[in-house]
């Protein structure tokens, strides 16, 4: 394994809320961020305030806290739970020296590492230069708002400008890139659904367990790790129920709360997929304390997305481990399972089934037995409950249910009984 320094860093946050809770697990999550992003954190620093200082964030005396806690720890980042203005950005400077980032920051660094896809990889650099177009030489909303007057102009502003025609420059070009890896995904997804396969999605928050129940439903290996955002892309595989009928499940990239807005709009093309799904597998990790927001977010997402009228399974994941004080609350079916166990697992297919079931119409046919291909068809693209075969007659009947707007279902009305 590759050998990596940790960054010895020290978290910063501000109370603005009443809600203790809600504020200590922001920073919980701020902390788990910065052990996926390979960093270690030293010390928590944090003020109560009606609102974040707008100067620096903090009050004066937390900044000189700061100083001190920085040097007696050799810090070397400085990570803040907000996002910070430009100008508070370099203030802070002025008095700190170890390298300071605030949350959007971070999570846009995980994104970053964790692209595969040639359009996650866009969007993630799309995000990161829109970040940093008005924070380019620590001084520009005061540029933009003055324009070139006097005192603003030297070489150093020219260099600035150059910088700054060149990243508008790339980000014309990402995203006539991104439109034309758009429209692909497009065709391909029209092809998709010409052929009816019935679609399922993964969602929910980071680290819910997604890819772990993708990988063991589907035997796929899907990139899985105890890590947040360990997925960005989406990934699609065939998974069997266990009547024999085949759906196509996709993992998607996991929810978080406060997601930095320039991301939201990046990874908002990358959940168009989930829009196409026929059922929608919600995952919550019932061992975190904080799973009841986490599920909030997720169907405040969802309603954003305007995708809340897909029918949906809540599966409450890591029974294994379950907090104490953990209640199911969904209104949706729901089932509890742990993704490591197998019997789970069929519990929660079994639980798809009955879903599926209920999406589908009854039927009754009695099909020749020279109709092999058909009868295979039947298998695997509905669910076939009863078969029997007729000596005499050389028939099979068969019972079961299929999607009625699926190209089998047409093929059954000549055999109908
Ligand atoms: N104890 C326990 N851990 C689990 C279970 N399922 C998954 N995990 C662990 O939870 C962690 C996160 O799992 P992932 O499958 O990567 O989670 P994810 O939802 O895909 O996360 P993102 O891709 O970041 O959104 C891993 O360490 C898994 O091993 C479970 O049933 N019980
Ligand atoms: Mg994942």
């Amino acid at each position: 394994m590759e050998q990596k320094e940790f960054e010895k860093v020290i978290l910063v946050g501000c109370q603005t809320v009443e809600d203790d809770l809600h504020y200590e697990y922001s920073l919980e999550e701020l902390e788990s961020l910065t052990e996926t992003a390979k960093g270690k954190v030293l010390a928590t620093l944090t003020q109560k305030r009606d609102r974040a200082h707008p100067a620096t964030y903090i009050g004066k005396g937390k900044v000189e806290e700061l100083q001190a806690l920085e040097e007696q720890l050799e810090a070397d980042l400085i990570i803040f739970n907000d996002e910070l203005s430009p100008s508070q950005v370099r203030n802070l400077s002025s008095s700190i020296s170890a390298r300071i980032i605030d949350r959007t920051q971070l999570i846009l660094d995980i994104f970053a590492q964790r692209a595969r896809s040639k359009e996650g990889k866009l969007q993630v650099e799309l995000a990161q230069l829109q970040y940093l177009l008005p924070r380019l030489g620590g001084q520009g909303t005061q540029l933009s708002r003055l324009g070139a007057g006097i005192g603003t102009r030297g070489p150093g502003e020219t260099k600035l400008e150059s910088d700054r025609r060149h990243i508008r420059r790339r980000i014309d070009d990402i995203k006539t890139q991104l439109s034309v890896v758009v429209q692909h995904r497009d065709r391909y997804r029209e092809r998709r659904k010409k052929n009816k396969t019935f679609q399922i999605a993964l969602v929910g928050y980071t680290n819910a367990g997604k890819s772990t129940l993708f990988n063991r439903l589907t035997e796929a290996d899907s990139y899985e790790e105890n890590q947040l955002f360990a997925t960005l892309d989406p990934m699609t595989r065939k998974m069997i129920l266990p009547s024999g009928f085949g759906a196509l499940m996709t993992d998607t990239v996991g929810f978080i709360q406060d997601l930095p807005t320039t991301l939201i709009a990046a990874f908002r093309s990358t959940l168009e997929e989930v829009r196409e799904a026929d059922l929608l597998l919600h995952v919550v990790d019932m061992s975190n304390a904080d799973y009841f927001q986490h599920e909030q977010t997720v169907q405040k997402l969802l309603e954003d997305l305007e995708i809340q009228q897909i029918p949906q399974i809540t599966v409450y994941n890591k029974r294994d481990s379950q907090h104490p004080d953990f209640v199911p609350t969904a209104k949706t079916e729901t089932v509890l399972i742990s993704a490591f166990e197998e019997d789970d697992r069929l519990k929660l297919k079994q639980k798809i089934e009955q879903t599926v079931i209920g999406l589908m119409e009854p039927y009754q046919v009695e099909v020749p037995s020279t109709e092999g291909k058909l009868l295979s068809q039947l298998k695997n693209e509905t669910i076939l409950r009863e078969l029997s075969f007729h000596e005499e007659k050389q028939v099979y009947t068969c019972k079961g249910y299929a999607l009625k707007d699926h190209q089998i279902y047409g093929q059954l009305n000549r055999y109908t009984v």
